[in-house]
């Protein structure tokens, strides 16, 4: 492995920036610039120096390949924050030998030495993009090894089920056709209903990682805009008295209570001789099709029925004009009903995560359902056969954490990380 660098904090002017080394070598390197560094995992406060050139002040450490985040020899430079500095020292260290490190090489090098399973990785990574709690909570957990350890547990119910079909395959009499114990049976069973139980949670975990798309839908002028931008706080659409002013699918990155939240404005539904408006009604109607949820809204309480789904929340909009009428009433002039309509939103996206499990990637729940396919039946073949598929099941969970099969996303998984991480 060679040695590798990369500013671990985000390149600019900052508080603090931080360099980090991973690879053998890495405290020599650090100690070419900052003078003996003894201990491991002691901060020495340091002046750099590359030849006679003064650099910086500078925190230093190093870290034992056993004790690092990487699994290998570590040293850390922390540096005032400032571009030049991060760059002079750049190719300071680039002049002793070390190379900087690709997107997510750290990390990449973490899993390569057995520190973080796959799952963890992805769980990592579902943490740097986290913009709510809700996500950040998710992916702490799946960061922390959860699936892996749910994994191991299984992994042993199948190696257990293998032994005693093997056992009764060796010791069974010729004369008679081999049987496999009931006991198996119980145990993948039991295993199945544990699959099941993590494959049914994956749907609600995933939409907890990625968020949520809440279409913002309604005739022209029915004050769909103006609605988006009280709940943003600011000028995010254009606003206007013709019918027919929101054109293009406007996007609003909200953290609701926690909940990852995108709501879609989008063109006032209506027939158009306008070839520009009639797009933007085309390109309304199939995001409000494809959204989680839909605010219908509509001064009078209308509702676009083709669009309509369970679990929809009607909009009765401008209700400072309209006293009365069907839906939560909401006026984006006043405020009045906005706090109310965001808690009824909040409340229930809620309900369709409360069911959430730790699987949240697809990678990840392919693999389950692979497991789960492979046993499947297993309580009508012959012993060789039901040997074979829990031999195919612990494949399955092998590659659920990596161990086998993780080739192909490494560079996927991987490019979507920062340098440094
Ligand atoms: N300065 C700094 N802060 C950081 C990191 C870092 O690399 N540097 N991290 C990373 O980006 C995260 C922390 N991640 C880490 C994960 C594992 C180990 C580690 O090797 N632990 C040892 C036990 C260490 C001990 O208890 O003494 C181990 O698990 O064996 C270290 C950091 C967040 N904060
Ligand atoms: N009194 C009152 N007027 C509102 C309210 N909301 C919107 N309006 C007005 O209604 C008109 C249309 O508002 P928009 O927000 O542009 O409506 P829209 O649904 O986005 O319209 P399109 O983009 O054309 O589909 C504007 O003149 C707004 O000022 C409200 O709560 N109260
Ligand atoms: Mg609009």
């Amino acid at each position: 492995m060679d040695l590798v660098f990369a500013e671990a904090t985000p390149s600019g002017r900052g508080g603090v920036s931080v360099i980090r080394l991973s690879g053998p070598g890495s405290r020599r390197a650090a100690e070419r610039l900052a003078g003996d560094l003894p201990q491991p995992r002691h901060a020495y406060f340091r002046t750099l120096r590359d030849g006679r050139e003064e650099l910086d002040q500078a925190l230093v450490l190093w870290f034992e390949a056993g004790s690092s985040f990487t699994g290998e020899e570590v040293a850390e430079l922390h540096l005032h924050g400032a571009p030049v500095v991060a760059r002079r020292v750049g190719s300071a260290l680039a002049a002793l030998g070390a190379r900087p490190a690709e997107a997510g090489e750290f990390t990449r090098r973490a899993f390569l030495n057995g520190r973080m399973d796959l799952a963890e990785v992805e769980g990592l990574g579902d943490l740097l993009e986290a913009e709510t709690d809700a996500q950040r909570r998710l992916a702490l957990r799946a960061a922390g090894g959860e699936l892996g350890r749910k994994a191991d547990g299984w992994r042993e119910m199948l190696i257990r089920a293998g032994a005693l079909v093997e056992a009764s395959v060796d010791f069974a009499d010729e004369e008679v056709p081999d049987e496999v114990p009931d006991e198996v049976f119980d145990l993948l069973r039991r295993l199945t209903t544990d699959l099941e139980q993590e494959i049914s949670g994956f749907r609600a975990a995933e939409r907890l990682r990625t968020g949520f798309e809440v279409a913002v839908i309604g005739a022209p002028n029915a004050g769909k805009s103006s609605l988006i931008n009280r709940i943003a706080r600011r000028e995010v659409a254009l606003v206007s008295d013709i019918a027919g002013t929101t054109r293009d699918v406007i996007e609003l990155r909200l953290d609701l209570r926690g909940l990852a939240v995108t709501l879609l404005d989008t063109a006032g539904l209506r027939a158009t001789e306008d070839h520009v408006e009639g797009l933007g009604v085309r390109r309304a109607r199939e995001r409000a099709e494809a959204a989680d949820l839909r605010l219908h809204i509509s001064p009078e309480g209308h509702v676009d029925s083709a669009l309509w789904r369970d679990g929809d929340i009607l909009v009765r909009s401008k209700s400072d004009l309209i006293a009365q009428g069907d839906g939560l009433a909401v006026s984006a002039l006043s405020g009045e009903g906005i706090e109310g309509l965001l808690a009824e939103l909040h409340d229930r996206l809620a309900l369709c995560v409360a069911g959430a499990g730790i699987v949240s990637h697809e990678r990840q729940a392919a693999a389950l359902r692979d497991a789960r396919d492979a046993l499947a039946g297993v309580s009508d073949l012959p012993p060789e056969l039901v040997a074979e598929m829990i031999r195919q099941a612990a494949a399955s969970l092998d590659r659920l954490v990596g161990r086998i099969g993780a080739e192909e996303y490494l560079d996927v998984i991987f490019t979507s990380f920062c340098i440094g991480k």
